[in-house]
C-alpha cells in the first residue's frame, strides 16, 4: 500500500458505529454516567451502585473510554465535561432518556434497505397514526433536545420582559417550551394543543416546573381544531414540520399566522438542511429517520420554510442556530 491510499480505519469505524448508540443507551439505562458523577471511580463500585455484574460494568466502561466519553486518571473513570453535562440524571437538558429510546430504536434500522426500495415505512411502521402511542415513549425523552431552542427563544423573543403574552404551542410534547418561557415570564400564560394522553404528560411535566397554574391544554389534531383568530402573542410548532408535507405545512402555518395577534411571532423549530443539501451532518441523516417512519416527511430546506412561510403571509423570517435543531421566527 503507497501512501496515497486510503485507510479502512474511518470506514470500520462507520460500519461499526451501531456500538456508541448500545454503548450509551447501555450506560444510561444503568445510570452509570450518574453514578460516576456521584463518586463511583471503579468497575467494582460501578457495579456496586448500577446493581449489575462487575464483568458488565467493566465492558461498559472500556466502551464509554473508546467512544470518548469516560476518561481513566490513576486508576479511577470520570465523565468528560461533555457526558457530566448531558448524561447525568435530572439535569434539565439531559439527554439520558433519549439515548435509551435510540437504542431501542436500532432495531428498526433492518428494515432501512426495504423502505429505501419502496420509498417510504413499511406497513405499520408509520407514525401518522392519531394518538399513536408511540409519542408517549418519545415526548418526555425528546424533551432535552429542544431545551437549546426553547432557551435561544427566551432571547430572541424578549419573553422576560413581554408582559401579559399568550402562547400557543401545536404538538407541544412534553409542553418543555411553556415551562421555560413561563418560568423566564411570571405573567405569561400557555396553551397546548396535543393529543389528550400526550398532554396529560405534558401536565405532569409543566407542574414540576412550578408553572402548571398558567399552563392549559388542548386535546385533539392540529390538522382539524381550530386555532382561533387573533388570540396569540406567540405560537410555537417545535419538531412537528418534518413529519408533514409542504401543503400541509403552508396550511398549518397560515392558520398560524390567523391565530396570532398583529405583530406576534412564529417559532418553528426543526432539522433544517441547507439548501443544496450538503449540511448539517444531523439533520441530513435524521431525513432517514423520516423516511423509515412517516410517509410524506422529511428534512427540509431554509428555502422551503422561507418560501412557506412566505406563502403563509408573513413577511419576516429570520433563521436562528439552536443545535442540533434550527428556530425560524416569523412575523
Ligand atoms: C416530535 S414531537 C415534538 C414535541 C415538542 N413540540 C418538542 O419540540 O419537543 C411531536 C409532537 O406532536 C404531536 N402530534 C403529532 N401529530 C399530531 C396531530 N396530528 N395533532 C396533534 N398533535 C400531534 C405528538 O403527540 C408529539 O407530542
Amino acid at each position: 500500500m503507497t501512501n496515497n491510499q486510503p485507510a479502512p480505519d474511518g470506514v470500520m469505524r462507520l460500519i461499526n458505529g451501531y456500538w456508541n448508540t448500545g454503548v450509551i443507551g447501555a450506560a444510561a439505562t444503568h445510570a452509570v454516567f450518574t453514578h460516576l458523577d456521584n463518586g463511583a471511580g471503579t468497575a467494582a463500585e460501578v457495579a456496586a451502585r448500577a446493581q449489575i455484574s462487575e464483568r458488565g460494568a467493566q465492558g461498559l466502561l472500556d466502551g464509554l473510554v473508546s467512544v470518548e466519553l469516560v476518561v481513566l486518571q490513576d486508576g479511577r473513570y470520570r465523565n468528560t465535561p461533555e457526558a457530566a453535562a448531558f448524561l447525568v440524571e435530572g439535569k434539565p437538558a439531559s439527554l439520558a432518556g433519549f439515548a435509551k429510546l435510540k437504542l431501542q430504536h436500532t432495531g428498526s434500522l433492518i428494515d432501512l434497505p426495504e423502505v429505501v426500495r419502496i420509498g417510504g415505512p413499511l406497513a405499520g411502521g408509520e407514525t401518522e397514526v392519531a394518538d399513536n402511542p408511540h409519542w408517549e415513549g418519545i415526548v418526555p425523552a425528546i424533551a432535552a433536545v429542544s431545551v437549546p431552542a426553547a432557551d435561544a427563544g427566551v432571547e430572541a423573543l424578549g419573553i422576560a420582559d413581554a408582559g401579559e403574552i399568550s402562547i400557543l404551542d401545536v404538538g407541544g410534547g412534553s409542553g418543555i417550551y411553556s415551562s421555560i418561557w413561563l418560568k423566564a415570564n411570571p405573567a405569561a400564560r400557555a396553551v397546548q394543543l396535543d393529543w389528550e394522553p400526550i398532554n396529560a404528560i405534558a401536565r405532569r411535566l409543566v407542574a414540576e416546573h412550578g408553572v402548571g397554574d398558567r399552563f392549559t391544554t388542548l386535546n385533539g389534531d392540529f390538522h382539524t381544531t381550530d386555532f382561533g383568530t387573533g388570540e396569540y402573542d406567540i405560537a410555537v410548532y417545535s419538531h412537528i414540520a418534518h413529519q408533514e408535507n409542504a401543503e400541509s405545512n403552508i396550511e398549518v402555518f397560515t392558520r398560524l399566522r390567523k391565530a396570532l395577534k398583529p405583530g406576534g411571532a412564529l417559532v418553528v423549530a426543526d432539522y433544517i438542511v441547507d439548501d443544496d443539501r450538503s449540511a448539517p451532518a444531523f439533520p441530513l441523516l435524521f431525513a432517514l429517520e423520516m423516511l423509515l417512519k412517516s410517509q410524506e416527511g422529511g428534512t427540509w430546506r431554509r428555502s422551503d420554510y422561507h418560501d412557506w412561510l412566505t406563502k403563509a403571509g408573513f413577511e419576516d423570517v429570520s433563521f436562528h442556530a439552536a443545535p442540533p435543531a434550527t428556530m425560524v421566527i416569523a412575523r
